[in-house]
Protein backbone atom coordinates (compact mmCIF):
# COMPACT_ATOMS: atom_id res chain seq x y z
CA UNK A 1 0.00 0.00 0.00
CA UNK A 2 1.31 3.38 -1.14
CA UNK A 3 0.05 4.73 2.38
CA UNK A 4 2.38 2.55 4.34
CA UNK A 5 5.55 4.03 2.55
CA UNK A 6 5.87 7.85 3.75
CA UNK A 7 8.36 8.70 0.81
CA UNK A 8 5.41 7.77 -1.59
CA UNK A 9 3.14 10.56 -2.65
CA UNK A 10 -0.57 8.68 -2.25
CA UNK A 11 -2.39 11.44 -4.54
CA UNK A 12 0.59 10.23 -6.83
CA UNK A 13 0.81 6.73 -6.50
CA UNK A 14 1.45 4.88 -9.77
CA UNK A 15 -1.57 2.53 -8.15
CA UNK A 16 -3.75 5.28 -8.74
CA UNK A 17 -2.92 5.18 -12.47
CA UNK A 18 -3.51 0.99 -12.62
CA UNK A 19 -0.11 0.80 -15.00
CA UNK A 20 3.33 0.37 -15.14
CA UNK A 21 6.09 1.80 -12.66
CA UNK A 22 8.01 2.64 -15.78
CA UNK A 23 5.67 4.89 -17.13
CA UNK A 24 4.28 7.02 -14.56
CA UNK A 25 5.46 7.59 -10.98
CA UNK A 26 3.90 10.85 -9.22
CA UNK A 27 4.27 13.63 -11.60
CA UNK A 28 6.50 11.67 -14.00
CA UNK A 29 5.91 11.00 -17.65
CA UNK A 30 8.57 8.14 -19.35
CA UNK A 31 8.74 9.52 -23.37
CA UNK A 32 10.75 7.11 -24.80
CA UNK A 33 13.66 5.53 -23.47
CA UNK A 34 15.99 8.46 -22.75
CA UNK A 35 13.67 11.19 -22.00
CA UNK A 36 11.30 12.28 -19.19
CA UNK A 37 9.39 15.01 -18.41
CA UNK A 38 8.40 15.74 -14.39
CA UNK A 39 6.15 18.48 -13.33
CA UNK A 40 8.50 19.75 -10.40
CA UNK A 41 7.85 22.54 -7.68
CA UNK A 42 6.56 25.58 -10.41
CA UNK A 43 8.69 24.34 -13.47
CA UNK A 44 8.56 21.34 -16.03
CA UNK A 45 11.40 19.58 -15.57
CA UNK A 46 12.56 17.89 -18.67
CA UNK A 47 15.52 15.38 -19.00
CA UNK A 48 16.34 14.06 -22.43
CA UNK A 49 19.85 12.88 -23.09
CA UNK A 50 19.04 14.63 -26.70
CA UNK A 51 19.90 17.71 -25.15
CA UNK A 52 23.63 17.35 -24.22
CA UNK A 53 24.05 16.54 -27.72
CA UNK A 54 21.82 18.96 -29.24
CA UNK A 55 22.64 22.33 -27.89
CA UNK A 56 24.75 22.82 -25.09
CA UNK A 57 24.14 26.87 -24.52
CA UNK A 58 20.83 26.76 -22.66
CA UNK A 59 19.90 30.09 -24.59
CA UNK A 60 22.77 32.12 -22.84
CA UNK A 61 22.02 31.07 -19.82
CA UNK A 62 18.07 32.00 -19.68
CA UNK A 63 16.95 29.47 -18.50
CA UNK A 64 16.57 28.41 -14.88
CA UNK A 65 19.88 26.16 -14.02
CA UNK A 66 20.04 22.91 -14.82
CA UNK A 67 22.59 19.78 -16.41
CA UNK A 68 23.25 19.52 -19.63
CA UNK A 69 20.50 16.89 -20.40
CA UNK A 70 17.80 18.88 -18.42
CA UNK A 71 15.58 22.08 -18.82
CA UNK A 72 13.51 23.41 -16.48
CA UNK A 73 10.84 25.56 -18.18
CA UNK A 74 8.26 27.68 -15.59
CA UNK A 75 4.74 26.91 -15.32
CA UNK A 76 4.59 30.28 -16.59
CA UNK A 77 6.31 29.97 -19.71
CA UNK A 78 4.18 27.03 -20.53
CA UNK A 79 1.46 27.99 -22.97
CA UNK A 80 0.05 24.34 -24.20
CA UNK A 81 0.29 20.78 -24.35
CA UNK A 82 -1.68 18.13 -25.86
CA UNK A 83 -1.21 14.92 -27.42
CA UNK A 84 -2.29 14.03 -31.16
CA UNK A 85 -1.69 10.61 -33.53
CA UNK A 86 0.61 9.76 -29.94
CA UNK A 87 2.73 12.05 -29.92
CA UNK A 88 2.39 15.05 -27.07
CA UNK A 89 3.75 18.43 -28.16
CA UNK A 90 4.55 20.76 -25.53
CA UNK A 91 4.77 24.73 -26.51
CA UNK A 92 5.95 27.17 -24.32
CA UNK A 93 7.48 30.62 -24.51
CA UNK A 94 10.99 30.65 -24.60
CA UNK A 95 13.28 33.20 -23.69
CA UNK A 96 15.44 34.53 -26.59
CA UNK A 97 16.73 38.12 -25.05
CA UNK A 98 16.30 39.55 -21.25
CA UNK A 99 13.14 41.25 -23.12
CA UNK A 100 11.99 39.02 -26.19
CA UNK A 101 10.17 35.23 -25.65
CA UNK A 102 9.51 33.30 -28.85
CA UNK A 103 7.10 30.41 -29.40
CA UNK A 104 8.94 26.86 -29.00
CA UNK A 105 7.82 23.50 -28.80
CA UNK A 106 9.23 20.20 -27.94
CA UNK A 107 7.68 16.41 -29.45
CA UNK A 108 7.98 13.31 -28.23
CA UNK A 109 6.45 9.81 -28.84
CA UNK A 110 4.16 8.05 -26.54
CA UNK A 111 3.44 4.60 -26.79
CA UNK A 112 -0.51 3.12 -27.36
CA UNK A 113 -0.79 1.67 -23.85
CA UNK A 114 0.62 4.82 -22.25
CA UNK A 115 -2.34 7.24 -23.52
CA UNK A 116 -4.91 7.61 -20.76
CA UNK A 117 -1.80 8.46 -18.14
CA UNK A 118 -0.33 10.86 -20.82
CA UNK A 119 -4.06 12.67 -21.16
CA UNK A 120 -4.12 12.89 -16.91
CA UNK A 121 -0.74 14.04 -16.99
CA UNK A 122 -1.29 16.73 -19.69
CA UNK A 123 -4.38 18.07 -17.60
CA UNK A 124 -1.96 18.70 -14.50
CA UNK A 125 0.70 20.24 -16.03
CA UNK A 126 -2.40 22.87 -18.00
CA UNK A 127 -3.40 23.46 -14.59
CA UNK A 128 -0.44 24.31 -13.20
CA UNK A 129 0.80 26.28 -15.91
CA UNK A 130 -2.80 28.36 -15.76
CA UNK A 131 -3.71 28.32 -12.12
CA UNK A 132 -6.48 30.88 -11.98
CA UNK A 133 -6.02 32.13 -15.60
CA UNK A 134 -8.38 30.89 -18.00
CA UNK A 135 -7.34 28.93 -20.52
CA UNK A 136 -7.85 29.32 -24.28
CA UNK A 137 -9.27 33.04 -24.16
CA UNK A 138 -11.13 34.51 -26.86
CA UNK A 139 -9.88 37.53 -28.14
CA UNK A 140 -10.68 40.43 -30.62
CA UNK A 141 -7.59 41.87 -31.37
CA UNK A 142 -7.30 45.53 -32.38
CA UNK A 143 -4.06 46.67 -33.83
CA UNK A 144 -3.43 50.39 -34.47
CA UNK A 145 -1.19 50.79 -37.42
CA UNK A 146 -0.59 54.47 -36.65
CA UNK A 147 0.77 53.66 -33.13
CA UNK A 148 3.85 55.07 -31.82
CA UNK A 149 6.73 54.89 -35.10
CA UNK A 150 3.72 52.80 -37.13
CA UNK A 151 5.13 49.42 -36.12
CA UNK A 152 2.17 47.88 -34.13
CA UNK A 153 1.44 45.37 -37.67
CA UNK A 154 4.91 43.92 -37.66
CA UNK A 155 5.16 43.28 -34.11
CA UNK A 156 1.40 41.68 -33.82
CA UNK A 157 2.73 39.49 -36.64
CA UNK A 158 6.23 38.77 -35.04
CA UNK A 159 5.83 38.80 -31.44
CA UNK A 160 2.23 38.67 -30.40
CA UNK A 161 0.55 36.12 -32.62
CA UNK A 162 2.44 33.63 -33.10
CA UNK A 163 2.27 33.36 -28.75
CA UNK A 164 -1.32 33.73 -28.81
CA UNK A 165 -1.87 30.53 -31.38
CA UNK A 166 0.77 28.23 -29.72
CA UNK A 167 -1.61 29.52 -26.16
CA UNK A 168 -5.09 27.97 -28.05
CA UNK A 169 -6.19 31.76 -27.89
CA UNK A 170 -8.79 32.30 -29.87
CA UNK A 171 -8.41 35.11 -32.14
CA UNK A 172 -10.44 37.55 -34.13
CA UNK A 173 -8.31 40.42 -35.41
CA UNK A 174 -9.05 43.75 -36.74
CA UNK A 175 -7.01 46.76 -37.89
CA UNK A 176 -8.12 49.67 -36.90
CA UNK A 177 -8.65 52.23 -39.85
CA UNK A 178 -9.22 56.04 -38.46
CA UNK A 179 -9.57 57.72 -35.01
CA UNK A 180 -12.42 56.47 -32.92
CA UNK A 181 -13.06 53.29 -34.63
CA UNK A 182 -11.98 51.45 -31.78
CA UNK A 183 -14.94 53.10 -29.54
CA UNK A 184 -17.47 51.83 -32.43
CA UNK A 185 -16.43 48.19 -32.37
CA UNK A 186 -16.70 47.62 -28.65
CA UNK A 187 -19.70 49.89 -28.09
CA UNK A 188 -21.17 47.23 -30.64
CA UNK A 189 -19.17 43.90 -29.63
CA UNK A 190 -20.90 40.81 -28.78
CA UNK A 191 -19.84 40.79 -25.50
CA UNK A 192 -20.48 36.78 -25.39
CA UNK A 193 -18.29 35.89 -28.10
CA UNK A 194 -15.15 37.55 -26.41
CA UNK A 195 -13.49 37.37 -22.83
CA UNK A 196 -10.98 39.90 -24.00
CA UNK A 197 -10.50 43.03 -25.96
CA UNK A 198 -6.49 43.34 -26.54
CA UNK A 199 -5.55 46.58 -28.27
CA UNK A 200 -2.00 46.32 -30.13
CA UNK A 201 -1.04 50.19 -29.47
CA UNK A 202 -0.22 53.05 -27.03
CA UNK A 203 -2.66 53.94 -24.21
CA UNK A 204 -5.04 55.29 -27.29
CA UNK A 205 -6.90 52.76 -28.08
CA UNK A 206 -7.48 51.19 -24.65
CA UNK A 207 -8.77 54.45 -23.40
CA UNK A 208 -11.19 54.30 -26.51
CA UNK A 209 -12.35 50.70 -26.00
CA UNK A 210 -13.43 51.54 -22.44
CA UNK A 211 -15.07 54.75 -23.91
CA UNK A 212 -17.09 52.24 -26.18
CA UNK A 213 -17.61 49.71 -23.44
CA UNK A 214 -18.76 52.96 -21.79
CA UNK A 215 -21.48 53.99 -24.20
CA UNK A 216 -23.24 50.12 -23.94
CA UNK A 217 -26.90 50.04 -22.95
CA UNK A 218 -25.65 47.27 -20.91
CA UNK A 219 -22.09 49.18 -20.13
CA UNK A 220 -22.06 47.77 -16.47
CA UNK A 221 -22.01 43.95 -17.01
CA UNK A 222 -19.40 44.75 -20.59
CA UNK A 223 -17.04 46.66 -18.04
CA UNK A 224 -16.90 43.77 -15.84
CA UNK A 225 -17.00 40.45 -18.40
CA UNK A 226 -15.09 42.03 -21.13
CA UNK A 227 -11.32 42.65 -20.16
CA UNK A 228 -9.37 45.60 -21.64
CA UNK A 229 -5.62 44.77 -22.38
CA UNK A 230 -3.13 46.62 -23.93
CA UNK A 231 -0.28 45.30 -25.77
CA UNK A 232 2.35 47.64 -25.90
CA UNK A 233 3.31 48.94 -29.45
CA UNK A 234 2.92 52.94 -28.93
CA UNK A 235 4.73 55.69 -27.97
CA UNK A 236 2.83 55.67 -24.20
CA UNK A 237 2.57 52.03 -22.82
CA UNK A 238 1.74 53.08 -19.03
CA UNK A 239 -0.86 50.29 -19.22
CA UNK A 240 1.33 47.58 -19.79
CA UNK A 241 3.91 48.62 -17.94
CA UNK A 242 1.43 48.78 -15.07
CA UNK A 243 -0.46 45.46 -15.55
CA UNK A 244 1.83 43.39 -17.29
CA UNK A 245 4.86 44.54 -15.70
CA UNK A 246 6.72 45.34 -19.16
CA UNK A 247 6.71 47.56 -22.37
CA UNK A 248 8.46 44.23 -24.40
CA UNK A 249 5.53 43.28 -26.61
CA UNK A 250 5.87 39.64 -26.52
CA UNK A 251 6.55 39.53 -22.65
CA UNK A 252 3.15 41.22 -22.38
CA UNK A 253 1.48 38.80 -24.92
CA UNK A 254 2.90 36.27 -22.36
CA UNK A 255 1.52 37.94 -19.15
CA UNK A 256 -2.06 38.39 -20.67
CA UNK A 257 -2.63 34.70 -21.76
CA UNK A 258 -1.65 34.24 -18.11
CA UNK A 259 -3.35 37.52 -16.51
CA UNK A 260 -6.21 37.08 -14.14
CA UNK A 261 -9.24 39.19 -14.75
CA UNK A 262 -9.16 42.07 -11.72
CA UNK A 263 -11.61 44.78 -11.51
CA UNK A 264 -10.64 48.23 -12.57
CA UNK A 265 -11.52 51.84 -10.92
CA UNK A 266 -12.51 54.10 -13.60
CA UNK A 267 -13.37 57.90 -13.91
CA UNK A 268 -16.46 59.78 -15.36
CA UNK A 269 -14.89 63.05 -16.42
CA UNK A 270 -17.58 65.83 -17.42
CA UNK A 271 -17.02 68.56 -19.55
CA UNK A 272 -19.22 71.28 -20.93
CA UNK A 273 -22.08 68.55 -21.80
CA UNK A 274 -19.93 65.35 -22.37
CA UNK A 275 -19.58 62.75 -20.34
CA UNK A 276 -16.29 60.26 -20.85
CA UNK A 277 -14.58 57.41 -19.06
CA UNK A 278 -10.35 57.84 -18.42
CA UNK A 279 -8.62 54.56 -16.96
CA UNK A 280 -5.08 56.27 -16.62
CA UNK A 281 -4.32 60.04 -15.67
CA UNK A 282 -5.93 63.63 -16.01
CA UNK A 283 -3.10 66.42 -16.12
CA UNK A 284 -3.25 69.98 -16.01
CA UNK A 285 0.23 72.31 -16.40
CA UNK A 286 3.68 71.07 -16.48
CA UNK A 287 2.84 67.31 -17.25
CA UNK A 288 0.26 67.96 -19.95
CA UNK A 289 2.29 70.42 -21.41
CA UNK A 290 5.56 68.68 -21.32
CA UNK A 291 3.27 65.74 -23.64
CA UNK A 292 0.83 67.17 -25.84
CA UNK A 293 3.00 70.54 -25.90
CA UNK A 294 5.73 68.46 -27.78
CA UNK A 295 4.19 66.67 -30.50
CA UNK A 296 7.00 68.62 -32.82
CA UNK A 297 9.21 67.05 -31.17
CA UNK A 298 8.12 63.26 -31.67
CA UNK A 299 11.27 62.49 -33.77
CA UNK A 300 13.01 62.65 -29.93
CA UNK A 301 10.89 59.36 -29.01
CA UNK A 302 10.71 59.31 -24.93
CA UNK A 303 13.49 62.11 -24.57
CA UNK A 304 10.78 64.69 -25.75
CA UNK A 305 9.11 64.46 -22.74
CA UNK A 306 12.03 65.06 -20.72
CA UNK A 307 12.99 67.65 -23.01
CA UNK A 308 9.55 69.46 -22.33
CA UNK A 309 9.52 69.01 -18.58
CA UNK A 310 12.95 70.42 -18.31
CA UNK A 311 11.88 73.74 -20.54
CA UNK A 312 9.28 74.54 -18.75
CA UNK A 313 10.86 73.43 -15.33
CA UNK A 314 13.45 76.18 -16.06
CA UNK A 315 10.68 78.58 -16.84
CA UNK A 316 9.11 77.99 -13.39
CA UNK A 317 5.75 77.90 -15.48
CA UNK A 318 2.68 78.62 -13.28
CA UNK A 319 -0.90 77.14 -13.94
CA UNK A 320 -3.63 79.94 -12.11
CA UNK A 321 -6.79 77.67 -11.02
CA UNK A 322 -9.41 77.10 -9.10
CA UNK A 323 -9.74 73.15 -7.29
CA UNK A 324 -12.53 71.28 -5.25
CA UNK A 325 -11.42 68.05 -4.20
CA UNK A 326 -13.75 65.55 -2.24
CA UNK A 327 -10.68 63.96 -0.14
CA UNK A 328 -10.50 60.25 0.97
CA UNK A 329 -7.19 60.13 2.68
CA UNK A 330 -5.31 63.12 3.35
CA UNK A 331 -1.84 62.23 4.79
CA UNK A 332 1.38 60.30 3.70
CA UNK A 333 1.38 57.43 6.50
CA UNK A 334 -2.28 57.07 6.22
CA UNK A 335 -1.74 56.17 2.97
CA UNK A 336 1.16 54.25 3.04
CA UNK A 337 -0.96 51.72 5.55
CA UNK A 338 -3.95 51.92 3.17
CA UNK A 339 -1.37 50.78 0.26
CA UNK A 340 0.37 47.60 2.70
CA UNK A 341 -3.60 46.69 4.20
CA UNK A 342 -4.89 46.16 0.47
CA UNK A 343 -1.08 44.27 -0.61
CA UNK A 344 -2.38 41.58 1.94
CA UNK A 345 -6.01 41.98 1.28
CA UNK A 346 -6.56 39.06 -1.02
CA UNK A 347 -11.12 38.85 -1.46
CA UNK A 348 -12.32 37.49 -4.93
CA UNK A 349 -12.92 39.66 -7.68
CA UNK A 350 -16.70 39.49 -7.35
CA UNK A 351 -15.54 41.84 -3.89
CA UNK A 352 -13.65 44.24 -5.50
CA UNK A 353 -16.51 46.33 -7.31
CA UNK A 354 -18.59 49.11 -5.82
CA UNK A 355 -18.09 50.57 -2.34
CA UNK A 356 -19.12 48.36 0.65
CA UNK A 357 -18.94 50.60 3.34
CA UNK A 358 -17.66 53.81 2.45
CA UNK A 359 -20.74 55.60 1.01
CA UNK A 360 -23.94 53.84 0.71
CA UNK A 361 -25.04 55.51 -2.26
CA UNK A 362 -22.55 54.08 -4.53
CA UNK A 363 -24.70 53.17 -7.43
CA UNK A 364 -21.96 50.96 -9.32
CA UNK A 365 -22.36 48.61 -6.48
CA UNK A 366 -25.93 48.13 -6.78
CA UNK A 367 -27.41 48.04 -9.97
CA UNK A 368 -28.27 45.11 -12.24
CA UNK A 369 -26.43 43.48 -15.20
CA UNK A 370 -28.01 45.68 -18.10
CA UNK A 371 -27.79 48.96 -16.96
CA UNK A 372 -25.26 51.99 -18.57
CA UNK A 373 -23.21 53.63 -16.32
CA UNK A 374 -23.43 54.02 -12.84
CA UNK A 375 -25.07 57.82 -11.97
CA UNK A 376 -22.60 60.51 -10.62
CA UNK A 377 -23.02 60.47 -6.97
CA UNK A 378 -21.30 64.67 -7.28
CA UNK A 379 -23.27 65.54 -10.57
CA UNK A 380 -21.76 67.24 -13.15
CA UNK A 381 -19.41 70.14 -14.06
CA UNK A 382 -22.43 72.31 -14.51
CA UNK A 383 -24.01 71.35 -11.48
CA UNK A 384 -23.24 72.93 -7.77
CA UNK A 385 -20.32 71.96 -5.90
CA UNK A 386 -20.94 69.50 -3.20
CA UNK A 387 -20.81 71.25 0.27
CA UNK A 388 -18.24 68.94 1.67
CA UNK A 389 -15.46 69.44 -0.95
CA UNK A 390 -12.45 71.61 0.41
CA UNK A 391 -11.85 74.03 -2.22
CA UNK A 392 -8.44 75.54 -2.70
CA UNK A 393 -7.57 78.72 -4.82
CA UNK A 394 -3.84 78.29 -6.53
CA UNK A 395 -2.35 80.97 -7.85
CA UNK A 396 1.36 79.47 -8.23
CA UNK A 397 -0.14 75.42 -9.27
CA UNK A 398 2.73 74.01 -11.47
CA UNK A 399 1.49 70.68 -11.77
CA UNK A 400 -1.87 68.82 -10.99
CA UNK A 401 -1.62 65.12 -11.80
CA UNK A 402 -4.15 62.50 -10.92
CA UNK A 403 -3.46 59.38 -11.49
CA UNK A 404 -5.35 56.03 -11.52
CA UNK A 405 -1.80 53.71 -12.01
CA UNK A 406 1.63 53.68 -10.75
CA UNK A 407 3.48 53.87 -13.99
CA UNK A 408 2.71 56.98 -16.21
CA UNK A 409 5.92 55.78 -18.37
CA UNK A 410 8.05 53.32 -17.98
CA UNK A 411 10.82 53.85 -14.92
CA UNK A 412 8.31 57.25 -14.36
CA UNK A 413 6.36 55.34 -11.22
CA UNK A 414 4.34 59.14 -10.39
CA UNK A 415 1.64 57.27 -8.57
CA UNK A 416 3.61 54.17 -6.03
CA UNK A 417 0.58 54.46 -3.60
CA UNK A 418 -1.82 53.32 -7.05
CA UNK A 419 -3.91 50.14 -6.80
CA UNK A 420 -6.02 48.87 -9.35
CA UNK A 421 -9.75 48.97 -7.05
CA UNK A 422 -9.32 50.58 -3.92
CA UNK A 423 -11.81 53.08 -5.22
CA UNK A 424 -9.45 56.05 -5.12
CA UNK A 425 -7.54 58.22 -7.48
CA UNK A 426 -4.40 59.32 -6.30
CA UNK A 427 -3.69 63.05 -6.89
CA UNK A 428 -0.24 65.14 -7.02
CA UNK A 429 0.16 68.60 -6.47
CA UNK A 430 3.03 70.66 -6.69
CA UNK A 431 3.90 74.36 -6.42
CA UNK A 432 5.36 75.93 -9.55
CA UNK A 433 7.15 78.12 -7.63
CA UNK A 434 9.67 75.68 -5.90
CA UNK A 435 13.27 76.45 -6.81
CA UNK A 436 14.79 74.71 -10.02
CA UNK A 437 17.24 72.47 -8.05
CA UNK A 438 14.13 70.98 -6.02
CA UNK A 439 12.38 70.54 -9.22
CA UNK A 440 14.64 68.82 -10.88
CA UNK A 441 15.47 66.40 -7.68
CA UNK A 442 11.60 65.88 -8.09
CA UNK A 443 11.89 64.46 -11.36
CA UNK A 444 14.90 62.54 -10.86
CA UNK A 445 13.28 60.92 -7.74
CA UNK A 446 10.26 59.63 -10.07
CA UNK A 447 13.10 56.93 -11.41
CA UNK A 448 14.36 56.07 -8.16
CA UNK A 449 10.89 55.23 -7.01
CA UNK A 450 11.60 58.10 -4.07
CA UNK A 451 9.29 61.10 -5.81
CA UNK A 452 6.06 60.50 -2.95
CA UNK A 453 8.60 60.77 0.07
CA UNK A 454 9.02 64.31 -1.11
CA UNK A 455 8.03 67.07 1.30
CA UNK A 456 7.05 69.34 -1.38
CA UNK A 457 5.08 66.72 -3.71
CA UNK A 458 1.83 66.94 -1.99
CA UNK A 459 -0.14 63.66 -2.00
CA UNK A 460 -4.00 62.97 -1.26
CA UNK A 461 -6.27 59.55 -1.96
CA UNK A 462 -9.45 61.18 -3.81
CA UNK A 463 -12.99 60.47 -4.80
CA UNK A 464 -13.90 63.46 -6.69
CA UNK A 465 -12.32 66.87 -8.32
CA UNK A 466 -13.02 69.71 -10.50
CA UNK A 467 -10.48 72.12 -11.71
CA UNK A 468 -11.00 75.31 -12.93
CA UNK A 469 -8.36 77.47 -14.89
CA UNK A 470 -8.10 80.93 -14.50
CA UNK A 471 -6.64 83.81 -16.16
CA UNK A 472 -5.24 81.84 -18.87
CA UNK A 473 -6.54 82.28 -22.53
CA UNK A 474 -5.51 78.25 -23.86
CA UNK A 475 -3.53 76.07 -22.41
CA UNK A 476 -3.28 72.00 -21.95
CA UNK A 477 -5.58 69.50 -20.17
CA UNK A 478 -4.80 66.04 -20.60
CA UNK A 479 -6.84 63.06 -20.07
CA UNK A 480 -5.09 59.64 -20.46
CA UNK A 481 -2.30 61.41 -22.58
CA UNK A 482 -5.30 62.89 -25.36
CA UNK A 483 -6.06 66.39 -25.05
CA UNK A 484 -9.40 67.93 -24.45
CA UNK A 485 -10.28 71.61 -24.33
CA UNK A 486 -9.02 74.00 -21.99
CA UNK A 487 -12.17 74.41 -20.15
CA UNK A 488 -13.26 73.34 -16.15
CA UNK A 489 -13.66 69.60 -16.03
CA UNK A 490 -14.86 67.70 -12.92
CA UNK A 491 -13.64 63.68 -12.27
CA UNK A 492 -15.74 61.11 -10.28
CA UNK A 493 -14.11 57.56 -9.45
CA UNK A 494 -16.26 54.23 -9.74
CA UNK A 495 -14.96 51.28 -7.56
CA UNK A 496 -13.95 48.17 -9.61
CA UNK A 497 -15.98 49.18 -12.67
CA UNK A 498 -14.23 47.84 -15.32
CA UNK A 499 -11.44 44.71 -15.88
CA UNK A 500 -8.20 44.28 -16.44
CA UNK A 501 -5.93 41.14 -16.20
CA UNK A 502 -3.07 41.21 -14.12
CA UNK A 503 -0.31 39.08 -12.92
CA UNK A 504 -1.02 39.15 -9.00
CA UNK A 505 -5.26 39.12 -9.39
CA UNK A 506 -5.06 42.69 -6.98
CA UNK A 507 -1.90 44.75 -7.77
CA UNK A 508 -0.05 46.64 -10.19
CA UNK A 509 3.58 45.60 -11.11
CA UNK A 510 4.51 49.40 -10.35
CA UNK A 511 6.37 49.20 -6.58
CA UNK A 512 4.36 50.37 -4.46
CA UNK A 513 6.02 53.29 -1.81
CA UNK A 514 9.11 52.64 -0.06
N1 LIG B 1 -5.91 53.91 -38.71
C1 LIG B 1 -5.78 54.97 -37.91
N2 LIG B 1 -5.43 56.19 -38.39
C2 LIG B 1 -5.25 57.25 -37.59
N3 LIG B 1 -5.44 57.22 -36.26
C3 LIG B 1 -5.78 56.05 -35.71
C4 LIG B 1 -5.97 54.87 -36.50
N4 LIG B 1 -6.31 53.85 -35.68
C5 LIG B 1 -6.35 54.38 -34.44
N5 LIG B 1 -6.03 55.69 -34.45
C6 LIG B 1 -5.91 56.62 -33.33
O1 LIG B 1 -4.57 56.75 -32.89
C7 LIG B 1 -4.59 57.32 -31.57
C8 LIG B 1 -3.33 56.99 -30.78
O2 LIG B 1 -3.19 55.65 -30.69
P1 LIG B 1 -2.24 54.83 -29.73
O3 LIG B 1 -2.43 55.20 -28.35
O4 LIG B 1 -2.45 53.45 -30.15
O5 LIG B 1 -0.77 55.19 -30.20
P2 LIG B 1 0.38 56.04 -29.55
O6 LIG B 1 1.47 56.06 -30.53
O7 LIG B 1 0.77 55.57 -28.20
O8 LIG B 1 -0.34 57.36 -29.33
P3 LIG B 1 -0.02 58.84 -29.45
O9 LIG B 1 0.00 59.12 -30.92
O10 LIG B 1 -1.20 59.46 -28.74
O11 LIG B 1 1.29 59.05 -28.75
C9 LIG B 1 -5.89 56.83 -30.94
O12 LIG B 1 -6.62 57.93 -30.49
C10 LIG B 1 -6.63 56.15 -32.10
O13 LIG B 1 -7.97 56.53 -32.21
Amino acid sequence: MASDNPFVDPAGSFEEHGRDHSFAIDSTLSVGRNASLTLGTDSLIVLDEAFEKRDRSNCCGLWPSGTANTRAIPFYNILWAEILDFEITIQYASPTSKTVVRAAELKYTIEAPNLEPTHKWINKLLDRSYGESQKNKRAKVLVNPHSGKGSAEKWYHRDIEPLLKAARVKIDMQKTEYRGEAIEISEKLDIEAYDMIVSCSGDGLPHEVFNGLGKRPDAKKALSKIAVVQLPCGSGNAMSCNLNGTDSASLATLAIIKGIPTPLDLISITQGQTRTLSFLSQAVGIVAESDLATENLRWMGAARFTYGFLVRLLDQMMYPCDIAIKVAIDDKPSIREHYRREQNNHEPASERRGYKHLLDDDASASSGNEDGLPPLRYGTINDKLPEDWEVIHYDNLGNFYCGNMGYMAADANFFSPALPNDGFMDLVTIDGDVSRIAALRMMFAVETGKFFDIPLVRYRKVLGFRLTPRNQADGYISIDGERVPFEPFQAEIHKGLGTVLTKSGHMYEAPGPI
